[in-house]
């Protein structure tokens, strides 16, 4: 490494990385990079962050020497979460906080069997509207835990009837894997207060509970019903007890397109 790549590379690390303990490791995290994101059509700057493991062979380094171990390491097949900040995220008497699960069929091919896309640009705008909030895109939580590979052998499984729940288990999963230690770790150290939680599913306030994230209220995370996804929702809300919307209580497409 010439001099002057050291010297940016340092100046990196030194104000851009930081040690955090979670449940499973040190976590390096790098942040703030600022990212225009597309909220609704309008350019908004977010602040980005990312982490990785410190590992083992890490463990008795500083974070700048930690880094500088990964240098030339592209990392490329593994995938890394991330956490989009917007406005006072630190100090703000109210933030909304979404822990979104990643999605590839959803957030990125625009899939409508599901909800998530959605979710997720909907997210971004309440943030953005409320002034105030954070949104955690989680790596290891495709499909509610199992992978993509799997999320494509369940889409076949339901296409011969099963539901979401059955096609996960007779895959040999449960129907849920996802753990929060990391991003809940993430979080306390972006925030001390307590958060306001963008979800339908009172199994993941829990688990961020128990993993010591304080929680004002939660805001339900509802979106549009079609007849693509209707079935996915409906055994969200009848098989894993997600929240019935509070706005439409009757929650099907069949009662909503009336
Ligand atoms: N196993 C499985 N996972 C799916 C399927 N459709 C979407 N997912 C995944 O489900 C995850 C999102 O979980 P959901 O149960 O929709 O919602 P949630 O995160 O528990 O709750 P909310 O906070 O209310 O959105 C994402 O990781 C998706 O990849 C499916 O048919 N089978």
């Amino acid at each position: 490494m010439s001099k002057s790549t050291m010297k940016h590379y340092d100046e990196i690390a030194t104000n851009y990385l930081n040690k955090v303990s979670s449940r499973s490791g040190s976590l390096l995290l790098l942040g703030p990079v600022p990212l225009p994101l597309d909220v609704n059509g309008k350019t908004v700057s977010f602040n980005w962050y990312t982490w990785i493991h410190q590992t083992e062979e890490c463990k008795e380094l500083s974070v700048q020497e930690s880094i500088k171990v990964v240098q030339g390491n592209s990392m490329a097949d593994k995938q890394v979460s991330s956490v989009l900040v917007y406005g006072d995220f630190e100090n703000a008497e109210q933030a909304f906080v979404r822990f979104h699960s990643i999605c590839h069929t959803g957030d990125v091919f625009g899939s409508q069997k599901c909800d998530c896309g959605e979710q997720f640009r909907e997210a971004k705008q309440m943030i953005v509207e409320h002034g105030c909030g954070a949104i955690f895109y989680i790596a290891n939580q495709e499909g509610r835990g199992i992978g993509l590979f799997h999320k494509a052998m369940a889409y076949l499984l339901q296409q011969q009837g099963m539901d979401t729940v059955e096609a996960n288990l007779a895959l040999g999963f449960d129907d849920d894997l996802r753990t929060y230690e990391e991003p809940a770790a993430i979080l306390k150290f972006l925030r001390k207060r307590p958060i306001d939680l963008m979800t339908n599913n009172p199994h993941k306030l829990e688990k961020l509970q128990q993993a010591g994230i304080r929680i004002n209220k939660r805001i339900p995370a509802w979106c549009s019903l079609t007849p693509d996804n209707e079935r996915y929702i409906q055994t969200k809300i009848k098989r894993s007890g997600h929240l019935q919307s509070e706005t439409n209580p009757d929650f099907t497409y069949s009662n909503m397109s009336k």
